[in-house]
């Protein structure tokens, strides 16, 4: 059992500024690191948030605390912000006839529609953290693969360095069929993120992770563990057995490339190891995706620059006073000068005469009604999914002050009560 703070004790009273964990003083803080905490149902989440809290307390440096799972029904420790604040899944379930995953992935894309509140406390925050904790719901897929899941995880990843911690139950990956799904699962989460990943083994104390280890370093082991169990009883072995041996040299440039921990969320082993590994993650986020995140922002504003441009010459082009109309003088103007106050008086009917077909039809007019007609369009739409949003219960996200969270084991298990719960109260 490891020294650190029990899952039950109380965290240490808030610091006006929390120390940094590390780093010299007098040093710039650092960004926060946002830990983003993905993984199969049962594979220990909300254990090992729950152990990262109780370590970075025992650091004096309390980390910020999402919880994105609206069905959990017991947390052991206090979030800051909680998505169970703000949707009620059940009632999510009952109103709209969902089952539970639903439900779920419902109340995810409702509060998705506030998420722009929730990363204001966060960036706010960032100032006096140095980790924020992210917990997703327990169906890894509502996460990952769906369109909630994406703008949440790209909202925070441009706004703070980012790592994805996926988390393994490991006592239950020993076989090597199922140690492969997972590493497989975790290769499809590396390449839509994009983010640093981190491997965390979990359960260690039941189960060492160094079979997985040996499997991820060396392609013959895992060969060797695979014939071990897929010889049938002619000798062969089976085509989804050299699949995944297949599989696993495939596998070998991703191995490469990500970081593998093993801890104990019970016993709090392997911490250490862990938060290395999130150390490196940041230096990763700023060496090759904060780079390519100022790439893309710099292509999009050189985008809207463009567009903006275009937009003006066409108007320029419209108002008749293009650069050679100005330079030989288009027509006298209310000064009377040729090439004068370009936007001056015209003759009565001049502009629009010279857009006329001959049925007086104006082509150009019909175009402009139609991009005039798109964009009411659009804002009604806007408008009418803000009103939908507000209607179902997606409320303004409440937070707590930081440092006051209540003590670790004191959690409600149905929301913590301090925002407001779908539906709204008459
Ligand atoms: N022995 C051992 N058990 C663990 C460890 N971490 C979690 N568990 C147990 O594994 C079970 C599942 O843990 P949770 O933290 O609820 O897992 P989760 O991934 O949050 O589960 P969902 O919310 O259903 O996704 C619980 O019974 C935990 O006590 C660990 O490090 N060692």
């Amino acid at each position: 059992m490891s020294t650190e703070a029990g899952p039950s004790s109380p965290p240490p009273a808030p610091a006006a500024a929390p120390a940094p964990a590390d780093g010299a003083e007098g040093e710039k803080k650092k960004e926060p690191v946002v830990i983003l905490c993905i993984g199969m149902a049962g594979s220990g989440k909300t254990t090992l948030m729950q152990r990262l809290n109780s370590h970075l307390n025992s650091r004096n440096s309390p980390p910020y605390i999402l919880n994105l799972d609206p069905a959990v029904s017991h947390m052991p420790y206090s979030a800051n912000i909680d998505i169970r604040d703000t949707v009620d899944y059940k009632e999510v379930m009952k109103q709209y006839n969902l089952g539970p995953n639903g439900g779920i992935l419902t109340a995810l894309n409702l509060f998705t529609t506030k998420f722009d509140q929730v990363l204001g406390y966060v960036e706010k925050r960032a100032e006096s953290v140095d980790y924020i904790l992210v917990d997703t719901p327990g169906q890894i897929e509502i996460f990952t693969w769906s369109a909630s899941g994406a703008i949440i995880t790209d909202a925070i990843a441009s706004s703070l360095p980012t790592v994805v911690a996926y988390i393994v139950d490991t006592p239950r990956t020993t076989a090597p069929a199922t140690f492969m799904s997972n590493m497989l699962y975790a290769c499809s989460i590396l390449y839509k993120t994009r983010l640093p990943f981190i491997i965390v083994f979990n359960k260690i104390d039941v189960q060492p992770h160094d079979f997985a280890l040996e499997w991820m370093e060396d392609f013959e082991a895992y060969q060797a563990a695979l014939n071990d169990k897929s010889r049938d009883e002619h000798g062969e072995g089976s085509y989804v057995n050299s699949l995944m041996g297949s599989m696993c040299l495939v596998l070998e440039e991703f191995y490469n490339n990500l970081r593998a921990v093993g801890v104990s969320a019970m016993t709090g082993e392997g911490m250490k190891a862990f938060f290395d590994a999130v150390e490196e993650g940041r230096k990763e986020y700023e060496a090759d995706y904060r780079p390519e995140l100022d790439r893309l922002a710099a292509e999009r504003a050189a985008q809207t620059e463009a567009d903006k441009k275009a937009q003006l010459e066409r108007l320029m082009r419209d108002m008749n006073v293009s650069d050679s109309a100005t330079a030989t003088g288009s027509r006298p103007s209310a000064g009377g000068r040729r090439g004068d106050n370009p936007f001056g008086p015209h003759p009565i009917n001049e502009r629009e005469d010279r857009y006329m077909d001959e049925d007086g039809y104006d082509e150009d007019e019909e175009e402009v009604d139609e991009e005039e007609q798109e964009a009411i369009r659009r804002q009604a739409e806007e408008e009418e999914e803000d009103a939908d949003a507000q209607e179902l219960g997606a409320l303004d996200v409440q937070e707590p002050e930081i440092g006051g969270l209540p003590p670790m084991g004191s959690a409600t298990g149905g929301g913590t009560g301090r925002g407001m719960s779908w539906p709204r109260p008459a």
